[in-house]
């Protein structure tokens, strides 16, 4: 298990090294606009998930959707506090 903070940690450091492999690097590579597309996918499937899959499968695709949030961010330059400075 992570956290929210540990997630971005962690993908922070995957998009400075770029390692073989990484999921995050392929995403931010395919760009704004791919990874827009898989945003609000995961949002979709968040709402899906909660009107008609039941808590653990509404969590699991929210977990997605906070992940494909964070590689937004990455690919557009934007830190946590840029974020955070709106709640
Ligand atoms: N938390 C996530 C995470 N959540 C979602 N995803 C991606 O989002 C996809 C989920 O989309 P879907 O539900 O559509 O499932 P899918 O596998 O894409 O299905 P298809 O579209 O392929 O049919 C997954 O396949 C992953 O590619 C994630 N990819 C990575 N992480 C974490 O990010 C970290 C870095 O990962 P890497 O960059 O791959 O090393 C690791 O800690 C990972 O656990």
């Amino acid at each position: 298990m992570k956290t929210f903070d540990e997630l971005w940690t962690e993908l922070a450091e995957k998009a400075r090294t770029r390692p073989e492999g990484s999921g995050t690097v392929a995403e931010l590579d395919a760009g704004v606009h791919a990874i827009g597309k898989k945003l609000v996918e995961e949002a979709a499937e968040s709402w899906m998930a909660a009107e008609h899959e039941g808590p653990e499968r509404t969590a699991e695709e929210i977990s997605q959707l906070l992940y494909h949030a964070q590689v937004l961010m990455l690919a557009t330059g934007l830190d946590l506090d840029d974020v955070y400075t709106h709640l």
